[in-house]
């Protein structure tokens, strides 16, 4: 027998001993469930998990056993409350899964021949993603600012907003995760751009005379190695990619040129000088459909929920134990400063599911209960078209 075989023999017998202790312990966690059910005690108990845990990194003086232990211990005490959480029906007691409930008791179907926000111009990407989402006869209109389209939910005269949240080559678009924290409301859906930039200036005009190139920040980040190699151009960021279209049109400059999409050249007379000014060739900007009144849509299997978490070490670490445990996949994680709480975060996280599956209501429990504030933004049909 090798070494290694030898080794293994050894973990083998080890793991026989885990693993019948761990059912041992499952069986007992199990009977602790049903004494709560019976007399109404609710299944997370933090206090008592803090114990166990300080109990048991008390058991070595090695700093890295320590934090080793901890981590065990967490994914452990999270799978009997998994269990437990089979046999107890809890009340409405945590705010996050209270608001998700009565936001459900309020959940609308989805509006016939929609009015439609969007940031932009039109012939901007968003507009684009609005006519992919909607259809092509949507009746839509654009906003000058982000702020502008939150705005025009809240005075009801739209019913559902589109909005950009990422990009594969830039990454969060930050001010939408900020309004999204701001605002009440709800996604409802997605919906993906395969974003193409072109450069355009008027017809006629020849590379040499350009001086200027306009678009909005998101465009020129995307273009950023092929305007490198234009470094005697003045970058102009402008609030949307198909109004720099607009302004090198309306202006007449010729020693302007805009970064924008195909639509909008043909939308404002450009002539196209390069095409695929960006870096990426996959690039893909994902939209969402925000709207005022919560809404389940058939084939919901994504959910998208804000967490502010307590500030102490390992908040984050027990959160995504909840998702091992719970098998739900990770998406996305994006964490957002607080104005006035330096240092101090709020997470926003994509995952698969439907809430309103078997055993959900478990893990809102679970992840209320664990979170100082949670919120869920929507659950709602991924985006299945081609890329
Ligand atoms: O002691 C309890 O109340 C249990 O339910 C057991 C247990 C554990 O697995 O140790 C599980 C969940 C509680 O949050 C605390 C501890």
């Amino acid at each position: 027998m090798t070494q290694l075989e030898q080794y293994r023999r050894e973990i083998d017998r080890i793991d026989r001993e885990l693993v019948a202790l761990f059912l041992e312990r499952m069986a007992v966690t199990g009977q602790v469930g049903v004494y709560k059910q019976q007399r109404g005690i609710p299944v997370l108990d933090a206090q008592r998990e803090k114990e166990v845990i300080a109990a048991k990194t008390a058991m070595t003086d090695d700093p890295a056993r320590k934090a080793d232990l901890a981590h065990l211990y967490e994914a452990i005490m999270a799978i009997s409350r998994r269990q437990q959480r089979q046999l107890v029906k809890e009340g409405l007691e945590d705010p996050g899964y209270a608001a998700w409930v009565s936001d459900m008791a309020r959940a609308r179907a989805p509006v016939q021949n929609p009015r439609v926000v969007y940031q932009g111009e039109p012939g901007c990407y968003s507009e684009e993603a609005a006519v992919g989402f909607f259809g092509a006869e949507v009746n839509s209109r654009g906003c000058p600012w982000f702020s502008d389209v939150f705005q025009a939910l809240e005075a009801g005269e739209a019913d559902y907003a589109v909005l950009p949240i990422e990009n594969s080559s830039t990454g969060s678009i930050r001010q939408v995760y900020d309004l999204l924290a701001q605002y009440r409301y709800s996604i409802v859906g997605e919906y993906e751009v395969k974003v193409e930039h072109c450069l355009m200036a008027l017809p006629g005009v020849a590379m040499e005379e350009i001086r200027t190139v306009y678009s909005h920040e998101q465009g020129l980040m995307q273009s950023e190695r092929f305007l490198d190699a234009h470094r005697d151009w003045t970058r102009v960021p402008t609030l949307d990619t198909a109004g720099s279209a607009k302004q090198v049109s309306e202006t007449g400059d010729r020693t302007a040129a805009a970064i924008c999409s195909r639509r909008a050249a043909a939308l404002y007379g450009l002539h196209i000088l390069v095409e695929g000014t960006n870096y990426n060739s996959a690039n893909h900007t994902r939209f969402v459909v925000v709207s005022p009144v919560p809404e389940l849509r058939q084939g919901r299997d994504k959910i998208s929920a804000l967490f502010h978490l307590p500030h102490q070490s390992g908040s984050l670490h027990e959160i995504l134990t909840i998702f091992a445990v719970q098998g739900l996949n990770l998406l996305k994680l994006e964490s957002r400063p607080i104005p006035g709480r330096s240092w101090e975060y709020l997470f926003f996280l994509e995952f698969s599911g439907d809430l309103t599956a078997p055993g959900m209501d478990g893990v809102l429990h679970e992840l209320s209960q664990l979170a100082s504030e949670m919120r869920i933004l929507g659950n709602f049909p991924s985006y299945e078209g081609v890329r």
